[in-house]
């Protein structure tokens, strides 16, 4: 029996957070930060069958292509991700009703739809890349029991002693996409790659507005780094907790995203939401082939 405090649900039913019910979640799951972002995609949908919002985690559940998804926003960062993995999650496994773990798991696919900044001189602006691995610099999962065998250790260590880690940082973990997933995106519209989640935007993502950083030459040393011919490629703020707690409760996971500004080259694309259109369209069809 799961308490009260620690599974906790509305009067209505629904699942603390996300306010929604087992019955309103797709089994093909997507995840974007923008809550404007639902809008966009669910604007694609044929029908839609369920609507909600609480705070920054807006849910449209409906069909593309015969196809029933549900796409959701996160929010901004990987805090906020151990609340949406978790309550999905929850919504898959748990009877709400006995507040028992269910004998049968389901798996949801979780698909991330985001914004990015690139890494590399070779990616430019307007790339959609595909994450293969994601670095978490974030720590979440950290708080996990067993998180290590779910993790890349050896990848891990290569990067740690390549870019001098700090010890006072949180220790950068490492967690591969769905390979199921990962397959269905390996056509000429995509670039694959590997992609950093900060936990932060300026800072952690080595911006300099007024405050200096703690390791001023860690992007040029990124940029630099390879690892079993793998380079990394992105900055965002989400990857590696969806990828890890997905692997650690049995979802598929993969993130996609629009590459908007280049860190190397330092160009922008402030107006990218026509390209965001058509990077969800293209994921839209992929998912529903
Ligand atoms: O465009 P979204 O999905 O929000 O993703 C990226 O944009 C936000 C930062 O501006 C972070 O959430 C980052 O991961
Ligand atoms: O540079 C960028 C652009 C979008 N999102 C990020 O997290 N970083």
């Amino acid at each position: 029996m799961i308490e009260a405090s620690e599974l906790i649900l509305n009067s209505d039913g629904s699942v603390f957070h996300l306010h929604l019910k087992p019955e309103n979640l797709a089994d093909q799951v997507i995840l974007v930060g923008d809550q404007a972002r639902v809008e966009t995609i669910s604007g694609f949908f044929d029908k839609i069958d369920f609507t909600t919002q609480n705070r920054e985690f807006k849910t449209v559940t409906g069909w593309y292509n015969n196809k029933r998804m549900s796409v959701l926003s996160t929010g901004i960062g990987t805090d906020n991700i151990d609340i949406v993995l978790n309550e999905l999650d929850a919504l898959a496994n748990i009877d709400f009703e006995k507040r028992e773990i269910k004998t049968d798991k389901r798996s949801l696919n979780i698909v991330r739809i985001g914004t990015s900044g690139g890494l590399q001189s070779n990616l430019p602006v307007n790339s959609f890349v595909v994450s293969r691995k994601s670095i978490g610099f974030d720590g979440m999962l950290a708080f996990y029991a067993n998180h290590e065998s779910y993790c890349d250790g050896a990848f891990e260590k290569a990067f740690r002693q390549f870019t001098g880690w700090k010890s006072s940082l949180p220790s950068p973990y490492v967690v591969d996409a769905s390979e199921v997933l990962l397959s269905k995106f390996n056509t000429p519209d995509f670039k694959t790659g590997v992609t950093i989640s900060a936990p932060g935007f300026y800072g952690p993502q080595g911006r300099v507005l007024r405050l200096g950083l703690a390791m001023p030459e860690l992007n040029r040393i990124i940029e630099q780094f390879s690892y079993n011919n793998l380079k990394i490629t992105n900055f965002e703020m989400e990857s590696s907790a969806i990828y890890g707690l997905s692997k650690m409760l049995g979802h598929n996971a993969l993130t996609i995203c629009l590459i908007i500004a280049n860190r190397v080259t330092r160009e922008a694309n402030e107006n990218y939401r026509a390209e965001m259109k058509k990077l969800i369209k293209k994921v839209l069809d992929v998912l529903t082939k």
